[in-house]
Formats: structure tokens, sequence, C-alpha cells
């Protein structure tokens, strides 16, 4: 829970990084959110942040049972069948995918000062491919990257699986989980770190009810907000006046 003043109370040193992709590294949530809208317009039903807040961060099929249900459009649509028909949708927005505010400056920073560094999305292989095709050269700089087709994800996020399986692939992994810190942006994902045993650093969209952020470590509004001393982090260099 973060303190009152939005800094960290009593956070050993962290030593390794976790990144979350979609809504947090990438500005992707607003192609799924529309590609949504299109599919519930048909049906008369309106689409809502609840409803966003309950699927993001998932794995695709996970989503796609949640949305078809929570909408009760599941006798029209089935799970599968949703995620066909949005493909065609995605696979058209996704190449446009642009980084969110301060995700390229916190990526190049710790990489510059050694800090081990990964992703780890509910994204399958598919969409990461689309998502950063224009990105190719920051995401190298991650160490590794579990997508959520990985076998070792046996479920999504709020199931710790995919942040256990980053913590091992780390050099000399795994790594103490007390070490490592993820930012999300998505409350499964934030319930994933945590019970993962790790600390969670949130960058909610505004629009997420704020009663989603409890269990996260720290909230921010943005990464351009996010001062690596908080977490015993290099500091980022004072850019000469
Ligand atoms: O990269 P993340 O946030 O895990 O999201 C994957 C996908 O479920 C979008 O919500
Ligand atoms: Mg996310």
């Amino acid at each position: 829970m973060a303190d009152s003043s939005g800094g960290v109370s009593g956070k050993g040193l962290i030593t390794h990084v976790i990144f979350d992709m979609d809504g947090l590294l990438l500005d992707t949530e607003k192609y799924y959110t529309e590609v949504q809208e299109i599919i519930l317009a048909r049906y008369n039903k309106p689409f809502d942040w609840s409803l966003k807040a309950k699927m993001m961060g998932k794995k695709a099929i996970e989503a796609a049972r949640v949305f078809v249900e929570e909408t009760g459009i599941s006798d029209s649509l089935t799970a599968e069948d949703f995620l066909v028909e949005r493909e065609a949708m995605l696979q058209k927005l996704f190449p446009n995918s642009e980084l969110m505010p301060g995700a390229s400056r916190l990526i190049r920073h710790l990489h510059a000062k050694g800090i081990p560094i990964c992703l780890a999305t509910g994204s399958h292989r598919r969409h990461f491919e689309l998502k950063t095709q224009q990105h190719g050269e920051l995401f190298s700089l991650m160490h590794h990257v579990v997508l959520g087709d990985d076998p070792e994800v046996k479920q999504g996020k709020p199931s710790p699986d995919i942040f256990l399986a980053a913590a091992k692939r780390f050099e000399g992994g795994p790594v103490d989980p007390h070490k490592i810190v993820v930012f999300e942006d998505a409350p499964s994902g934030v319930q994933a770190a945590k019970n993962a045993g790790m600390s969670a650093v949130m960058v909610p969209d505004p629009r997420l009810d704020s009663s989603y952020h409890d269990a996260a470590d720290q909230i921010l509004s943005s990464l351009l907000d996010f001062n690596p001393s908080d977490w015993g982090l290099p500091p980022f260099e004072l850019t000469a006046s």
C-alpha cells in the first residue's frame, strides 16, 4: 500500500525490474476498447470501465470469457468467436502502437545503469510482434520477454505465473521476489505482482476507478513521475540546463 506521501515506505533495495507492456509501456489498451465498443454496439450494449478493469492484462481467451459473460452476449457470441472477430481489426491497429510517456526514458536509464529489466505481458507472440514492430531497438534492451502464450504461464494475471517465470529467467535466477519491482497499469497485473511476492508500481488509466488502486505499493499518473531513488535504484542524471 502506498504511503500517504505517495512515496514508498519500508521497501528494501530493488535490484531487478519487470515491465508490463499493454497500457504501461505501449498505448494499446485504447485499441482493445475501440474494437470491443464496435462489437458491443451490434448488441446495443455499452462498454464501460468496470468491464475494462476486469479484462485488461489478462490472456486473450480469459479476457474474452469475461467480455461475453459480463455483457450477457455469450448466447450469441462465444469467447472464441469474439477473438476471431476482433483479430482482423486489431491486426490493423497494433502496428501503430505508440510508447507511453516516460517509457523509453526509464527503460534506457535502467539499462544504461546495468539494472536487469525484462518484460512480462499477457499478449501472445503474434500480438507482441505487431505491437512492437516500430520499437524493436527499445524492446531489445529487455534481458528477456515472457509472453501470454509461454508454456510456463499456465494461468494469466492475476495468477503470479508470468512474473514468477520472469524472475526465474534473469541471470542467476530465480531472483528473490522481494528484490523485484513490477510496473503495471491493470488491477489484475498489480494483483499478480503481489501474489508473486513482488512490489508493484501502478500507472493506472485516469478513467480507472481509484478503488482498483489499493493493492499497489505506489501509484503514479505517468512513468515520467517515477523517481528511481524511491526504490533504491540509480537516480536519473540531472539534464544539463
Ligand atoms: O501487456 P499486458 O498489460 O499484460 O496486457 C495484455 C492484454 O491482455 C491487454 O490487456
Ligand atoms: Mg497492462
